[in-house]
């Protein structure tokens, strides 16, 4: 059967969940049944919610708590995240203490959504790295800041041998650092870098302006030789970053940040699960890499939690894997635990964890890829840290624990 099966959590005064289930298959379908005339429930049957599963899963305060679970039947929408979204989750969103917690797509569904145009074979085989986590930086300090800082800085963070830098999401079309020149000269800088080190970073363009001006804009920095952008997806809309991964014409990888998402996520009552929001629906809009808080870092989410984001987005199915890219507050003695939580496929990212290194940016990305050795060859950071003063470095300003 062509369906979405929503999974809400649901708060309630009273345990009466078969009551708020039907409520909400009928409600968010054909709205009465059992009073139609047998004819009209024939003909409408192909559009009847179900309630497939209900559990009473204890209590909050005063509130019983319960996960139900409704299928409603493709008939009902069209193939897109705005429709399915809306079906599931419009009007229920405002009606109370309910959580979207997942979308379970039927594979006839998931087949209208190509996902990332690389994913995370298609990155490793873009860049040639192989059998480690990437390394990403993040620009810090570029407003007010002239182009000639941001490329000195652009070229340190390459020096330090990180393969991605990311502009920050807050950093937006601006006459110090006009976007195309970012993209233009920032190439020419990475290109020096490369010969001369033999070392190659790709820069992450943070595409930004109105939404009927992003698709030229992307295809225009794709003509200029851009590398990869990154997105402020839920500044905008699923849908666009949907229509943006699947133009043929912006042939680079996508970096979606969770940029807005605590607007609807936090809360254990209300909103979409971070799995959902940060997970699986990034990677059906097509992401190639989804930023997320880290257990650890300066905005943190629960280990948990985090996992479940990670497993959505590298979970075997039908579409190409996402790169995970835990993040905030990351500094090189957290690498281990980030390489045992999250496993090689996924990106270490940085920008004060680089940037704030005893010995400027350069060093900052060179502890963090000893680091990355080391905890790959199976040294403990303070044995690698005797031979590499980078680290050693890094580990005397932030130590090797994670909180
Ligand atoms: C979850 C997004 C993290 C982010 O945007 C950012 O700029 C992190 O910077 P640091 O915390 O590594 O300095
Ligand atoms: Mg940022």
């Amino acid at each position: 059967m062509t369906e979405v099966i929503a999974t809400y959590l649901v708060h309630s005064i009273d345990d009466n969940f078969e009551k708020k289930a039907e409520g909400i298959a009928l409600g968010l379908t054909v709205g009465s049944w059992t009073d139609l005339p047998q004819l009209e429930q024939q003909q409408l049957k192909k559009h009847k919610g179900r309630v497939v599963s209900i559990e009473n899963v204890g209590s909050s305060g005063s509130r019983m708590k319960g996960i139900i679970r409704i299928a409603y039947p493709a008939a009902n929408y069209s193939p897109d995240l705005p429709a399915i979204l809306t079906t599931a989750f419009g009007k229920l969103s405002l009606d109370g203490e309910i959580k979207l917690v997942d979308l379970e797509f039927s594979p006839e569904l998931t087949a209208h959504f190509s996902g990332p145009k690389f994913g995370t074979e298609g990155i490793r085989q873009l860049t040639g790295v192989q059998g480690r986590p990437f390394v990403m930086s993040i620009f810090k300090g570029i407003l007010g800041k002239d182009l000639n800082f941001l490329l000195t800085q652009l070229e340190h963070q390459a020096r330090g041998g990180v393969d991605f830098v990311k502009d920050d999401e807050i950093l937006f079309e601006n006459v110090l650092t006009p976007f195309e020149q970012r993209i233009v000269r920032g190439r020419e800088v990475l290109e020096h870098v490369f010969s001369e080190t033999g070392h190659r970073t790709r820069y992450a363009v943070n595409l930004t302006g109105r939404t009927f001006d992003l698709r030229d804009k992307a295809r225009r920095a794709t003509e200029l030789g851009a590398d990869m952008l990154l997105f402020n997806v839920y500044a905008y809309g699923l849908d666009t970053l949907q229509s943006l991964a699947e133009d043929p014409e912006i042939a680079i990888t996508i970096m979606a940040h969770p940029a807005v998402s605590g607007a609807f996520t936090p809360s254990r009552k209300y909103g979409l699960s971070n799995q959902l929001a940060l997970g699986k629906l990034l990677r059906l809009a097509g992401a190639d890499f989804s930023l997320f808080p880290s257990p650890y870092g300066s905005v943190a989410l629960e280990k948990g939690e985090t996992l479940q984001i990670a497993d959505a987005l590298q979970a075997p199915g039908l579409l190409k894997t996402t790169l995970p890219v835990p993040s905030a507050g990351i500094h090189p003695g957290m690498v281990p635990q980030l390489i045992e939580d999250f496993g090689i496929n996924s990106v270490i990212n940085a920008g004060g964890g680089v940037h704030g290194h005893p010995a400027g940016s350069a060093a900052g990305g060179k502890a963090f890829r000893q680091a990355v050795d080391a905890t790959l060859s199976r040294k403990t950071l303070s044995e690698a840290a005797q031979t590499n003063t980078e680290l050693q470095q890094a580990l005397e300003l932030w130590g090797d624990k994670v909180r």
